[in-house]
């Protein structure tokens, strides 16, 4: 079946009603988008806050008729007979057989790879974590991510207890139980995150050293020699505390999730227990590292 999308700029006090207006009119779906490079992070629990310019899409059967609508939007007093809009042909595709198209594998650091499993191995005697992300955050193509693979390709993590605080697809976990440590912990706020992170686990033969834990089932005198929490920044700073009482003194820490601005601040925070170095980057996100004290 193929679908066309009138695609339209809007504003944040628009964009919603006009979005439950065209759904009355017969659209499928609405989706909101930015307007102009304006990031929002981390808005409030309950909050859903929109861009200044946003562009609204609304899909429709493709034999739709959607003159009538946009006729009927063109007199509407926000848009004043100045809609900006564009109406575009979708093409059938598989959406899920695109992304597998688009997941290839890649290096990170020296030895570790991450192979999409449905792919052949470039190297078989490199590291290889064979993944498959299924509902969970977590391929190794978000920087957050590729910083924490970096900084666990290059620790000797051979016979050490390593925690993965927000573990999403077990990515983090079960590289390092590739890489040598000898018993990993995930811990997640999201069930579909430990069901991923237990297949990731299985189709890497060390399930078996992995421990999951929905946060709060974690058991609280849980200690080990690494720790990587990869989680945003606002949730780092709170779960500080939590944090700092599962690294064994002398232990590794590293935190990702964080937007190179509140690096500084973070790393302030942490500083109560951690010797914190200075912040790695890549593209907008940093990683913070530091030993316990
Ligand atoms: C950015 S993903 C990281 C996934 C994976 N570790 C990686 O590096 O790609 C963040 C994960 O943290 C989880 N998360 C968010 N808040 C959390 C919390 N307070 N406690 C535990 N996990 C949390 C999310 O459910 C998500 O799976």
């Amino acid at each position: 079946m193929a679908w066309i999308q009138l695609r339209f700029h809007s504003d944040k006090e628009h964009a919603e009603t006009l979005g439950d207006w065209l759904m009355e009119q017969g659209s499928l779906s609405i989706t909101l988008e930015d307007g102009q490079d304006q990031p929002i992070f981390e808005p409030k629990l309950g909050e859903t806050p929109l861009w200044n310019d946003t562009i609204v899409i609304a899909l429709f059967e493709a034999d739709w008729d959607l003159n009538p609508i946009v006729a009927e939007m063109q007199a509407m007093p926000e848009f004043n007979g100045k809609l900006n809009y564009k109406i575009e042909q979708i093409e059938d595709k598989d959406w899920v057989r695109e992304w597998m198209d688009n997941f290839h594998p890649i290096q990170f650091g020296k030895r570790l790879w991450i192979c999409p499993s449905w792919r052949d191995i470039p190297d078989p005697n490199a590291i290889n974590v064979i993944l498959d992300p299924g509902l969970a955050f977590g391929t190794g193509t978000h920087p957050t991510t590729a910083l924490c693979l970096e900084w666990l390709d290059g620790l000797d993590l051979a016979q050490s207890e390593v925690i993965d605080f927000g573990c999403g697809s077990g990515i983090l976990a079960v590289a390092a139980l590739k890489l040598g440590a000898k018993q990993v912990v995930g811990i997640d706020i999201d069930y579909q995150a430990i069901e991923a992170s237990k297949a990731n686990a299985e189709r890497n033969n060390c399930a078996e050293q992995l421990s999951l834990y929905l946060t709060e089932q974690t058991p609280t005198d849980l200690k080990a020699e690494v720790l990587v929490a990869n989680i945003l920044a606002g949730p780092l700073r709170e779960l500080a505390p939590q944090i700092a009482s599962h690294v064994k003194q002398g232990g590794k820490l590293a935190l990702s999730g964080l937007l190179k601005e509140q690096a500084i601040e973070l790393a302030e925070h942490y500083s109560q227990w951690f010797e914190m170095d200075e912040p790695s980057h890549k593209e907008d996100w940093s990683r913070l590292t530091g030993v316990r004290k």
